[in-house]
């Protein structure tokens, strides 16, 4: 179960932002994304977020940084307490954020990311931005950061959802109340809300057994003249190349449709999108993803061919990913 508190800054941003359609559903969603019977660790995650001490009113949070900051005063033993309930929602894999002091060094550096994308966006000032498949929330506080007036997260798992809840509990109210995560998959969101003036999915596209249908429900997430911004895993090639790993990629199962960006940005076009625009393209480096004290199991380095690191084990070509950028017509 989520706080009271958490469930009416929820619900009242809901609200405010005229999500009314989506209002109803939420109980039977936040109820269904938290069912304990999910996972046998979520009980343990919900009661480290809850046993995170009260904190000073008096904090500065620093959301458009590449670590996502918040500074607080805390004695040494609170800050041990809290550096031993964060453990507990390892492994973190998106971020870094330091907290009060305690700097979590996560699986993937989420700023480059997110230094790839940022300079591309329309100025997220104002804006309402949809997260699909946000993990911790990591992007989510920065497009906070850079002005968004409402961020949602969506993502179905429960420990990014507590990962999220935690940093929520260092920042307080110094994002102004405007990020807010949801447990749900974007087959959850009501069908053609056309709510957002920014939709994200990264790193969720080659996830999706059925592609074609990731990018309608991600238009019928924006408004008229809103924009999508999609980051996947790539291959090399013209716009008829496509490519299918068998059962898993870099040790990934659930990977299915690698397209060449120029297949993408014709597929994008195909379903409707316009001013399609490949703005970054690049090769997953080892500095990016890998494993840390947060996230101690195997990452990017195990998952590629020792002797060629343009490969994976499974002798498929290494991660390569895109950033697209797409418009709704108005
Ligand atoms: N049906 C679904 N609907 C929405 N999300 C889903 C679904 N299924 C899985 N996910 C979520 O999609 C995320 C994919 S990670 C990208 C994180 C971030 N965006 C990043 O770009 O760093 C992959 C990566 O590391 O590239 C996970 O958090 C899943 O729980």
């Amino acid at each position: 179960m989520l706080s009271p508190d958490s469930h009416r800054r929820l619900y009242h941003a809901f609200i405010d932002q005229g999500l009314e359609p989506w209002l109803a559903r939420l109980p039977e969603q936040l109820a269904r994304g938290l069912d304990r019977k999910r996972h046998g660790d979520l009980p343990a995650w919900e009661k480290a977020v809850a046993k995170l001490p009260t904190l000073p009113d008096e904090r500065r949070a620093d959301l458009d940084r590449d670590t996502v900051s918040v500074e607080v005063a805390l004695t040494e033993p609170q800050q041990r307490q809290c550096h031993n309930l964060l453990k507990k929602l390892a492994p973190w894999r998106k971020g870094p954020y330091a907290l009060g002091g305690i700097h979590i060094d996560t699986e993937w550096r989420s700023d480059w990311k997110w230094q790839r994308v940022a300079p591309h966006l329309s100025p997220l000032a104002g804006r309402r931005v949809l997260d699909v498949g946000g993990g911790s929330g990591y992007h989510a506080w920065r497009m906070a950061g850079a002005g968004a007036a409402f961020v949602l997260v969506i993502d179905p798992s429960p420990r990014f959802f507590y990962q999220f809840q935690a940093v929520r509990h260092f920042v307080g109210d110094a994002d102004g109340g405007r990020t807010h995560f949801l447990p749900v998959g974007i087959e959850d969101v009501p069908e053609r809300i056309e709510a957002f003036d920014t939709v994200f999915s990264m790193g969720v596209f080659y996830h999706r057994p059925s592609p074609l249908e990731h990018l309608q429900q991600l238009k019928d997430a924006l408004r008229p003249g809103g924009e999508l911004v999609l980051e996947t895993l790539v291959v090399e090639g013209d716009a008829t190349t496509v490519f299918m790993p068998g059962e898993r990629y870099a040790a990934m199962p659930n990977v299915y449709f690698l397209p060449s960006s120029a297949a993408l940005s014709h597929w994008l076009e195909r379903c409707g999108f316009r001013d399609v625009r490949v703005v970054d393209e690049s090769m997953t480096s080892l500095d990016e993803q890998r494993s840390t004290e947060w996230m101690t199991f195997q990452s990017l380095a195990d998952f590629l061919d020792p002797e060629d690191r343009r490969r994976t084990i499974e002798g498929y070509p290494a991660p390569r990913r895109a950033v697209l950028i797409a418009t709704k017509p108005a």
